[in-house]
């Protein structure tokens, strides 16, 4: 693992990780090819007693060093799992059959394809690792599946996974048992937190828009730390194209958009298919007017009043562009729209997998995401994200006046209740 660190010219440092390993750097040691140019790149690997991945570096004469990690190998990573996560929900998608669909105790739908995507997904990663303890929080887990009723479930999903797994000419894996499947799939228990590494999953986020045919997304993340240091948000069903009046019909060709974003380096969107990669930006638009807006496709999901009030007192022109999941993250990173409102129903607890990955598409896309009082997200406090009444996103020009439309709107409700 490689870290990067920007220090003055001559300087011998002692550099403190703040998980307590003291490191002394002398920049004359640094390897001749560097020419003692700054950031130089040292070795973490190199240092056997050093597990820790975090980011913060403190010098110990008090004066803060900047410091970035890269998680080249772990973005690699995640994009290969989500790609062929993505692959085998489009085989499910197309071949959607009745007996595909389950009722979780919540009654959300959940389908083989939100099994089967968690568990090739933790089963890639934990293999890509092996060596760093492995920890993932995820939407599902086991339960339901474990029940006599749901052996024929199981073995499809088993099924699909090898055959998504063989597809890849991954012919080096042996087939994954049932047993490996539902402890795959089980691995995505964890608790997060604020310290160590954490990956955050969704294996289909929008499944209501996976079983109408319509936008979803499967979205991982990696926390450092408490942070969102990646994300990527493989897309499906979304156009190449820009999908900013709405025209999110599902052609066939040119579909299909895989975004992906590290701590740092930006924001960047490919074919599913594999094309090269594209930076992509959020719109620069300053006027609210011009501006249009993203919400859910489902009511249930969030207050389309209350955003339309929002829009109205913005002078919005544009109608509301309703697609499900966090497909809307991904289009509002290229500029398709410049703003999502999200107004769940009261006592609705958001979780950190729904938001992780597209928040970190934006913002490394020149995105602002906060809770509807202007609170940056919190990923830290563990699966739940603790916010106040909603989520906005937009780019840094119109969030002050986004909020102030929020906050009025909110008092309004309120009081003509
Ligand atoms: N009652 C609810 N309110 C808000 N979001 C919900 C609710 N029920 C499920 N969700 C989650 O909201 C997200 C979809 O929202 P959107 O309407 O933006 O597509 C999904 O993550 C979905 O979970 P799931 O991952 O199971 O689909
Ligand atoms: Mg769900
Ligand atoms: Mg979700
Ligand atoms: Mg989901």
């Amino acid at each position: 693992m490689n870290a990067s660190i920007s220090i003055g010219l001559g300087h011998h440092v002692h550099v403190q990780l703040t998980r307590g390993v003291l490191l002394h750097i002398n920049p004359i040691s640094t390897p001749p090819n560097s020419q003692s140019k700054f950031p130089f790149l040292f070795s973490l690997s190199s240092l056997s007693s050093l597990s820790t991945t975090t980011t913060q570096l403190r010098a110990v004469r008090g004066r803060r060093v900047a410091a970035s990690m890269s998680y080249d190998k772990q973005l690699a990573a995640a994009k290969k799992a989500a790609s062929l996560a993505a692959r085998l929900c489009q085989k499910v998608q197309k071949a959607l059959l009745q007996s595909d669909v389950q009722s979780k105790s919540d009654k959300s739908p959940v389908t083989v394809a939100d099994y089967g995507s968690q568990a090739l997904i933790s089963f890639i990663l934990e293999k890509e690792f092996p060596s760093v303890p492995f920890s993932l929080v995820a939407e599902e887990d086991s339960g339901d599946l474990c029940k006599e009723e749901s052996r024929e479930t199981l073995h499809r999903i088993t099924e699909l996974v090898n055959e998504t797994l063989a597809t890849d000419g991954m012919n080096d894996i042996s087939p994954l048992s049932e047993e490996d499947v539902l402890k795959a799939i089980d691995n995505g228990k964890s608790e997060g937190g604020p310290h160590g590494q954490h990956w955050v999953l969704d294996p289909i986020d929008g499944t209501k828009g996976f079983l109408r045919g319509d936008q979803y997304a499967i979205a991982l993340a990696l926390l450092d730390e408490g942070k969102v240091v990646l994300g990527v948000l493989a897309c499906p069903n979304l156009p190449l194209a820009s999908i900013a009046r709405g025209g999110q019909s599902i052609s066939g060709d040119g579909v299909g958009c895989l975004f992906f974003a590290q701590v740092e380096a930006g924001t960047y969107m490919q074919s599913l298919d594999g094309s090269t990669p594209t930076k992509v930006h959020v719109t620069a638009i300053e006027n609210p007017e011009e501006a249009s807006f993203f919400e859910s496709y489902e009511a249930a999901h969030s207050s389309h009043d209350l955003s339309g009030l929002i829009a109205r007192k913005l002078g919005v022109k544009a109608p509301p562009v309703r697609i499900d999941s966090q497909a809307k993250y991904g289009a509002l990173s290229r500029g398709d729209g410049a703003i999502y409102m999200r107004f769940p129903r009261k006592g609705y607890r958001e979780k950190i997998w729904d938001h992780a990955a597209g928040y970190i598409v934006v913002a490394e896309a020149g995105g602002v995401a906060t809770d509807a009082a202007g609170n940056p997200l919190d990923f830290s406090k563990g699966r739940y994200l603790d916010l106040d009444t909603g989520i906005i996103v937009t780019n840094q020009k119109l969030m002050p006046s986004l909020l102030k439309a929020v906050q009025e709107s909110i008092k309004e409700k309120a009081s003509s209740l």
